[in-house]
């Protein structure tokens, strides 16, 4: 796997709730790469939440920053890098993004309600009705997210070793594609 990479990085993307960051690091575990959240990156240079960015700083300089780590991050080699589910709204990232192998982790709204229910640390998510929101931020971005060089569709029951494990396998035959 890792000579047929070449070294050439991997890119996640897809809806918040997916598994980008948690499967993301399996898989560089796995390949030898480094892993490389562009949320963390965010975060520690920014010295707060990204909760604080949107409420003090507003979306548009959240994406402003989030643009500005893919750029960085495109600069290096062997990584796996999760993305944030937003990445792919702005066209400038592509550039970017095509770099590397792009790799759409994509969930049944279902699955993703269950696991971000509890959780309060999605600003966007953050809404009364979370269903309907992540219904209309689908709706915009999947024609984004199907620009991806490989799709992966997860189910409900499989587990984080196992969709590394899965994109793994498949890489090899998107690669021959290109
Ligand atoms: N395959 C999985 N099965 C069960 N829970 C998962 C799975 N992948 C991720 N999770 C959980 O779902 C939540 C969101 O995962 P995360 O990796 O942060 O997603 P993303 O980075 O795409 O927003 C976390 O609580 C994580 O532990
Ligand atoms: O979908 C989005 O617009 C966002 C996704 C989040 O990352 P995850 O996809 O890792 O949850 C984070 O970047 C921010 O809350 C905005
Ligand atoms: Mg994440």
């Amino acid at each position: 796997m890792i000579d047929i990479l070449k070294g050439v990085n991997l890119y996640l993307i897809g809806m918040m709730g997916v598994g980008k960051t948690t499967v993301g690091k399996l898989l560089a575990e796995e390949i030898g790469y480094r892993f490389v959240d562009t949320d963390e990156v965010i975060v520690k240079a920014a010295g707060k939440s990204i909760n604080e960015i949107f409420a003090e700083n507003g979306e548009a300089e959240f994406r402003q920053l989030e643009g500005d780590v893919l750029a960085q991050v495109c600069a290096y080699t062997k990584l796996v890098v999760a993305t944030g589910g937003g990445i792919v709204i702005r066209q400038q990232n592509w550039s970017y993004l095509h770099h590397g192998l792009i790799i759409w982790l994509d969930a049944p709204i279902q699955i993703i309600l269950q696991r971000l229910a509890a959780d309060d640390t999605r600003p966007l998510l953050q809404d009364a009705d979370m269903e309907s929101k992540l219904r209309s931020l689908l709706e915009q971005r999947q024609p984004m997210y199907s620009q991806a060089d490989l799709h992966i569709t997860i189910s409900a029951t499989e587990t984080p070793e196992e969709i590394a494990t899965r994109i793994l396998a498949t890489i090899p035959s998107i690669l021959k594609q290109q």
